[in-house]
């Protein structure tokens, strides 16, 4: 299965993860780095080709696992770079091969998947590139990448411990919104490009407010990568003038869509092309704005510079205005409007169209343990387990993951999702859906009231080892005549999917790919807080699991023999 075919090349990198002192937005702060940069060097490859990454853990007292999100891991469940889920977490001073291909062209990027660690800023951008000689179905004659990320100045030591606190202690808004790992705290940026000396706070002499510079020729056309590792913030991104036409979503093509400005949620990731027809006397901006969330964080900002003009020339135009946060009429139409490309196989529909294998409802509800606050799926919060699910189902371990409790899969009837839920309490669990091999399974993602009166917030969902279809959103409580309504025509094929609040999303896929798998909400205090599952299919075609994966919880244990002793 994993055979490297002749054109395709294997392609190593040594990695070393350890803290740094950075400024990502000019206050400086201990962050986690790769070979001492953050954020970590872009990995670019071609599909077919294989990824070496031989990562060392250089933090003192932690452990560390990269997910490399996006890549389906066909073959390699052991490298998906889940910490209790595909590995054990690598040891300070032990080093783990991350070995797997990938096998098709998209724009991806890599994360920690440990504890809060990428928001402690483990994350970077992976682009993998058509096969040589193949060509991407749109043309563009220059590209630029922009991983777009938010900033807290508390460390998520004190994230998390405020998390788990009682009272509990949220985490706020973001201090800074970055783009490709830089951004301006309490600075206008605006304001300085044109000339106000008081505008930025630059005392601190490791402070540097540059901002993202793209240089353009005029009537070109440009691709833009653009994929948010966001913590919280779901973000829209606009560029004024220039027209964008989405054409790629989550490593998938999708029907050419043009907009003025586009929403990202935390792991999504888009290409959009821009043709650069504007006067090209003048620079212009590119924002970034927080979505979904009332906004207490500045825009992030970006130059398209059009050559031969000085990058930090006087602006002649403002910064385009981003969506009113709590537009969500205006965020569900662009999410309704992405469509795969003409001639993508649609999804399998077996004997009636509207009739799956298995439907899987996941009603995500804000709920207490003990007086803590957690995220609860069917009101058990997800915890995971000293073994990685992968490890203690290969071996048949079956005390480490819970696997006499099985998860419901079906919404209580009538529940009221505008009102917080009856029953805030729920229970500790590990959460696993066991899926039989090749079935094509529905999962219904149902949201609801939180805790407190009148809210339901935005919750970005992401699988690990496929992509899914999106056959639909709707508003309220899902109900069996909503999957009359499916798309299964042209339904996107993504791995990250939105679920709008008081709402729910229909998503398809086929559980053809042996290992244990995440499908969680990609904000990273609710994956914290427990808001996640777990899918397991075909373990019995799961190859060997390489030794440096599994010498934990039970498995560690089982594994120790005593030396032979001589008598
Ligand atoms: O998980 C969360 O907790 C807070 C709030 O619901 C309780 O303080 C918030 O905004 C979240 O997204």
């Amino acid at each position: 299965l994993w055979e490297v075919s002749s054109a395709s090349k294997a392609r190593h990198f040594k990695w070393e993860v350890g803290y740094v002192f950075w400024s990502p937005d000019c206050v400086e702060s201990a962050v986690i780095g790769i070979n001492g940069q953050f954020p970590g060097p872009t990995i670019r490859a071609k599909a077919g080709d294989t990824i070496v990454v031989e990562l060392k853990n250089s933090l003192p007292t932690e452990g560390v696992v990269i997910h490399w999100h996006g890549i389906r891991q066909f073959g390699t469940p052991w490298a998906d770079g889940t910490a209790s889920i595909s590995q054990c977490a690598i040891n300070p001073d032990e080093t783990f091969v991350y070995r797997f291909k990938v096998d098709k062209a998209g724009t991806h990027m890599y994360h920690g998947h440990y504890g809060m660690q990428r928001a402690g800023g483990l994350y970077g951008s992976l682009i993998v590139e058509v096969a040589e000689g193949e060509e991407e179905p749109f043309h563009y004659d220059g590209e630029f990448n922009l991983l777009l990320s938010d900033w807290y100045h508390q460390n998520i030591f004190d994230q998390m411990a405020g998390l788990s606190s009682k009272p509990f202690r949220w985490i706020g808004e973001p201090q800074t919104l970055l783009i490709n790992g830089r951004g301006q705290y309490n600075c206008s940026l605006e304001a300085k490009m044109n000339g106000s000396s008081s505008a930025c706070d630059t005392s601190s002499s490791s402070c540097d407010v540059e901002p993202v510079v793209l240089p353009v020729l005029p009537m070109k056309t440009y691709r833009l990568r653009i994929a948010s590792i966001t913590s919280l913030a779901s973000l829209n991104l606009a560029t004024g003038n220039h027209k964008m036409t989405v054409v790629e979503a989550d490593g998938n093509y999708v029907k050419p869509l043009a907009v003025d400005d586009m929403d990202i949620y935390s792991g999504e990731s888009y290409s959009v092309l821009i043709t650069t027809d504007q006067n090209p006397s003048s620079n212009y901006w590119i924002s970034v704005g927080v979505r979904g969330r009332l906004p207490k964080t500045q825009p992030a900002l970006a130059i398209l510079n059009y050559q031969p003009n000085s990058p930090s020339m006087a602006m002649s135009s403002r910064p385009p205005t981003t969506p009113a946060w709590n537009d969500y009429a205006r965020s569900r139409a662009f999410s309704h409007k992405i469509f795969s490309r003409q001639g993508a196989p649609p999804p399998p529909q077996n004997h009636h169209p509207s009739v799956p294998h298995r439907q899987i409802a996941l009603l995500g509800t804000q709920t207490r343990i003990d007086g803590h606050i957690r995220w609860s799926i069917n009101n058990i919060s997800l915890v995971l387990p000293s073994t990685p699910y992968l490890v203690s189902m290969r071996y048949g371990l079956k005390g480490a993951y819970g696997a006499a409790t099985k998860p419901t899969e079906s919404l209580p009837r009538g529940y009221n999702v505008s009102k917080p839920p009856t029953n805030p309490n729920s229970t500790e669990g590990g959460n696993v859906y066991r899926l039989r091999f090749n079935a094509t399974v529905d999962v219904i993602l149902q949201n609801a009231n939180a805790l407190a009166d009148n809210v339901s917030e935005i919750h970005p969902w992401h699988l690990h080892g496929h992509d899914f279809w999106v056959l639909g959103y709707g508003e309220g409580l899902f109900g069996e005549k909503d999957a009359a309504r499916f798309n299964l025509k042209n339904p996107p094929l993504r791995n990250t999917v939105v679920v709008f609040p008081y709402g729910w999303t229909a998503i398809r896929f086929v559980a053809n790919n042996p290992g244990v798998w995440a499908f969680h909400c990609h904000i990273e205090p609710h994956l914290h807080m427990g808001m996640g599952v777990i899918f397991a299919e075909g373990i019995e075609h799961v190859g060997k699991i390489p030794d440096e994966a599994v010498g934990c919880g039970m498995a560690g244990k089982m594994w120790m023999k005593p030396p032979r002793v001589k008598h």
